[in-house]
């Protein structure tokens, strides 16, 4: 394989980088990195991602199961035209891909996951003293150019695509001794104990670990991924989702609302999950006045078809742009889902399915697997550890003047239980009002809120560091480090820690715990250190490799977003509601007292414009 490297690309005149970007689709083993793809013009930036993640197909798509060891499932008696509950049958050449409880596949190859052991560095350097030390909030630094519904929205994404399940395993452990000077030490507290991931064992190659979730993009965190759970949420009326007669999500008798997936639960969640019940059940009132026949079974299927790509959509379309905020990315998200093509010219027949993805974007076109089965990776789970979008409290203002409510709640407060106490002392659309216009945390160092490491999860043996878990778990699932992550992503390796960042007193931070050893930074610890990003984007530029791998994918692969998003299976109107919302739509007829404060920007992710005093 020929590894070609520019690290000084922007030396070299445009058409270098151009005659590349021909040339790569013919030669998939041709790599070429350029590290600051971003200062290309526009097309180029454009040609480059969409070349990268044709590469990224290529070397990083890793299948966890071997030849027939993927469970045999059979479609007959299922209606395959809907999604089902958990997840089977969206492919009906294997129906068993991307069901709730398939293993989780990598995207570096599978002999570099083996997890880290004691010998091999697991406790090293210490969790503890990474998450103290480097990741701690002493003052909240705000990331100004998003409002804290991104913050909530992505965490509600996540538990659509993935959980490892919240009990692991109950006879296994990781346990390592605290630092010495570790304040916990004064209580008597010598080491930091945590269950292990339930995990498969296999002889001869690593561990393997299954998603509980769906590996669909099918909303399961509204609609569950199994039965049981499933029953639960749904009214068997009008195919409506249950709610109170306050329009709020009915609450179990544990204190936590009710929901496909409710694991982990704060107020974000409350709001993001409300809105989107809410926006299924107007869904069904619009199909329920088209199709007055429809039985309760037709109108639910239609309406989780149609609420599920429009979130899928805003995802793409609003929610990335607004977290990598320039240009580059709002056309490249664009061209993913509606192509490049104008409406007069889309009959054109495109052989070549990738020239055809550009041209008339995903939706609605051919699946591409690029060969290997659809699952979210390890190291799709590992990147969005987002814990640093937390805010340490939230202060309740009122929708109409801004003005504060009074009623101010921190982390231990607005957390799981106490999610329902905010709910309950104050308006939801003060609630949502405030999420749209305060920002969450800034993915940096020494942002990662203090209370979270010393959170108390009910049912949780112990005191968690969410900080030293976040590191922990990528050592024990087998995520390479930092620099090693990069090399097998095509990045260019840091040689020294100055290379990680040209913030020095993060550098500084990176060398007070690993000392010059470059090779044992952390994934998560070398990401928020990472900079320069690319303009205007929230995450590390060695982040969003996955992204541009991953946020096609989970799109390419699925039947209901291409051979089967046509209007015999969505209907007309189905489409037409897709195409003609977008989120502050979808607050302003979910939470309609906030329509004008969702339209005060272009980007319902962005800051609202706060009505003037
Ligand atoms: C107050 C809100 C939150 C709480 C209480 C919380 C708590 C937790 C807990 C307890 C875990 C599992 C720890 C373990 O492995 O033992 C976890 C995992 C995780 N969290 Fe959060 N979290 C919150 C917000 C967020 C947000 C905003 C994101 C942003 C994307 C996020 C992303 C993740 C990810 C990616 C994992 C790994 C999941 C897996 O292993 O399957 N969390 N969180």
């Amino acid at each position: 394989m020929l590894d070609l490297l520019r690290p000084h690309w922007w030396n070299l005149p445009v058409y270098a980088s151009l005659a590349y970007l021909v040339f790569a689709r013919g030669l998939p083993n041709l790599y070429v990195t350029i590290p600051r793809w971003w200062n290309m013009p526009l097309l180029l930036s454009v040609l480059y991602l969409s070349a990268t993640r044709e590469q990224l197909s290529s070397h990083n798509l890793y299948d966890t199961y071997l030849q027939g060891e993927r469970p045999n499932i059979s479609c007959q008696g299922i209606n395959t035209a809907v999604r089902t509950i958990n997840g089977i049958c969206n492919s009906l050449d294997m129906p068993a891909m991307g069901a709730a409880g398939a293993r989780f596949a990598r995207f570096v190859p599978i002999n570099d996951t083996y997890g880290e052991s004691e010998s091999s560095g697991l406790y090293t350097p210490n969790p503890r003293a990474i998450s103290q030390e480097l990741f701690k909030r002493e003052v909240f630094k705000p990331a100004t150019s998003i409002n804290n519904l991104a913050a909530a929205w992505i965490q509600f994404q996540v538990h659509d695509w993935f959980s490892h399940g919240s009990s692991n395993d109950p006879d296994n452990f990781l346990s390592f001794p605290l630092p010495a000077d570790d304040q916990l030490r004064v209580a008597g507290q010598t080491d930091m104990t945590i269950r292990r991931t339930l995990r498969e064992p296999h002889s001869n190659r690593p561990a393997t670990y299954d998603n509980v979730n769906t590996h669909w993009w099918d909303l399961s965190q509204i609609y569950g991924s199994d039965e049981a759970t499933h029953a639960t949420l749904r009214s068997y009326v009008d195919g409506k989702m249950k709610v109170n007669k306050d329009d709020l999500l009915p609450v179990g008798k544990d204190g936590i609302p009710i929901a496909g997936d409710n694991d982990d639960w704060w107020i974000g969640l409350s709001v993001i999950h409300n809105i989107w019940v809410r926006e299924h059940n107007l869904v069904c009132d619009m199909f329920k006045a088209s199709y007055p026949t429809w039985n309760d079974t037709q109108l639910f299927d239609r309406a989780r078809l149609v609420t599920t790509a429009l979130n899928a959509k805003i995802h793409t379309v609003e929610w990335t742009p607004a977290l990598l905020q320039d240009k580059i990315l709002k056309t490249t998200m664009q061209i993913n889902w509606n192509g490049i093509a104008p409406k007069w010219l889309r009959f054109v027949p495109i052989m070549n399915q990738h020239i055809a993805e550009v041209y008339y974007g995903i939706m609605g076109g051919k699946p591409d697997f690029a060969g290997v089965p659809f699952a979210h990776s390890e190291e799709f789970v590992s990147v969005y550890r987002f814990h640093s979008l937390l805010r340490d409290n939230i202060t309740i203002r009122n929708h109409v003047d801004n003005k504060e409510t009074g009623k101010t709640y921190d982390i231990p407060q607005y957390t799981f239980q106490g999610a329902q106490d905010v709910v309950r002392e104050n308006k939801f659309g003060d609630i949502v009002y405030t999420f749209g216009t305060d920002n969450p945390g800034a993915l940096v160092l020494g942002n990662y809120p203090a209370a979270m490491t010393h959170l108390q999860k009910p049912g949780y043996p112990y005191t968690l560091d969410m900080g030293a878990i976040d590191v922990l778990r990528d050592r024990e699932r087998g995520v390479p480090r930092y620099n090693q992550f990069r090399r097998l992503f095509s990045l260019i390796p840091a040689k020294t820690m100055d290379d990680i960042s040209d913030d020095k007193d993060a550098v500084a931070a990176l060398r007070s715990i690993y000392g010059e050893d470059v090779e044992s930074v952390d994934l998560l610890a070398g990401s928020l250190a990472e900079s320069p990003r690319p303009t205007g984007f929230a995450f590390s530029n060695t982040q969003f490799q996955v992204f541009i791998l991953a946020a096609s994918r989970r799109l390419m692969t699925d039947r209901f977003f291409t051979t089967d998003y046509t209007a015999d299976v969505y209907t007309q109107e189905g489409l037409d509601w897709i195409e003609k919302s977008d989120f502050r739509d979808v607050i302003g007829r979910t939470v309609p007292e906030l329509n004008a404060s969702a339209h005060s920007v272009d980007n319902a992710f962005k800051p609202w414009v706060v009505p003037s005093s």
